[in-house]
């Protein structure tokens, strides 16, 4: 953990010409650092081998939650349908698309907009991650806040070796909203702030519907065959949501 976060106060202490020529990767690229424990680009630690560890924590990430949606969907705390095979969303992510963001925050003057932080001064504004889940690895400053299904913001507080999982919006279309998306947003502290957040999202192919709706019946289907014969795929969810975005920013600009 801390050898991506040193990766990343490293990278931006770089000038920009070389920030600048740091490639992106395209979106279809699948995570194939399963086995990697060399650094990758990130410098000693911060790249490759990390990603690997956070590949391996995806899959029991993945294998919970397809746990927690294999009890009897028509029982008390189900909406009805079929139950979830434990491995549905495991057999759905053996080539992951995912992004390894390291990201900075520079000091803002003016911490606090006299609103207690709600505008003015926010590091990043409040939004829902579009894909599965994520991983986050945030430094010691704080700034994280997470919306309760209150409306209230509560602190993310910074926990040594831990990381926050967001929800995604993909895996909250997939449950039918038994997992709801994370809102959440950044408000500055005041410092140089540091974070590392892990975009996991399924195969490139895997087709996302709403589970326990239609009363499929999960142990009559291979893992690529949905029955339904609609549904999008991961990846046209994220193109949508990118050129979504994007559109959005010409817009206004
Ligand atoms: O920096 C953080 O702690 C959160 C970053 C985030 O929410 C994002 O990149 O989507
Ligand atoms: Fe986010």
């Amino acid at each position: 953990m801390e050898g991506a976060m040193d990766a990343a106060r490293r990278f931006f202490r770089l000038d920009l010409e070389t920030k600048m020529r740091v490639r992106r990767r395209k979106m279809r690229d699948e995570c194939d650092d399963r086995d990697n424990d060399d650094d990758g680009g990130g410098g000693k630690g911060g790249g490759g081998g990390y990603q690997a560890e956070l590949i391996e924590l995806s899959d029991k990430l993945l294998l919970a939650l397809g746990r927690s949606l294999n009890h009897d969907p028509n029982g008390p705390s189900g909406g009805g349908g079929a139950a979830v095979a434990e491995d549905y969303f495991v057999s759905r992510s053996r080539k992951p698309m995912c992004t390894l963001r390291l990201l900075h925050y520079p000091p803002v003057d003016d911490c606090d907009g006299g609103d207690g932080g709600a505008s003015g001064s926010l590091g990043c504004g409040a939004h829902t991650d579009y894909g599965l889940f994520t991983i986050l690895q945030q430094d010691s400053i704080g700034g994280l806040q997470v919306r309760n299904r209150g409306g209230r913001w509560i602190d993310a507080k910074p926990l040594k070796g831990s990381f926050v999982i967001n929800v995604g919006d993909m895996l909250s279309r997939w449950t039918n909203s038994e997992y709801a998306s994370t809102v959440h947003r950044v408000v500055s502290r005041g410092g140089d702030r540091y974070s590392v957040p892990f975009f996991f999202n399924p195969d490139f192919d895997a087709v996302v519907k709403p589970l326990r709706k239609e009363g499929l019946e999960e142990s009559e289907r291979g893992p690529d065959d949905d029955g339904d014969g609609g549904g999008q795929t991961a990846l046209e969810i994220l193109k949508d949501r990118y050129n979504g975005t994007f559109t959005k920013i010409e817009m206004k600009s």
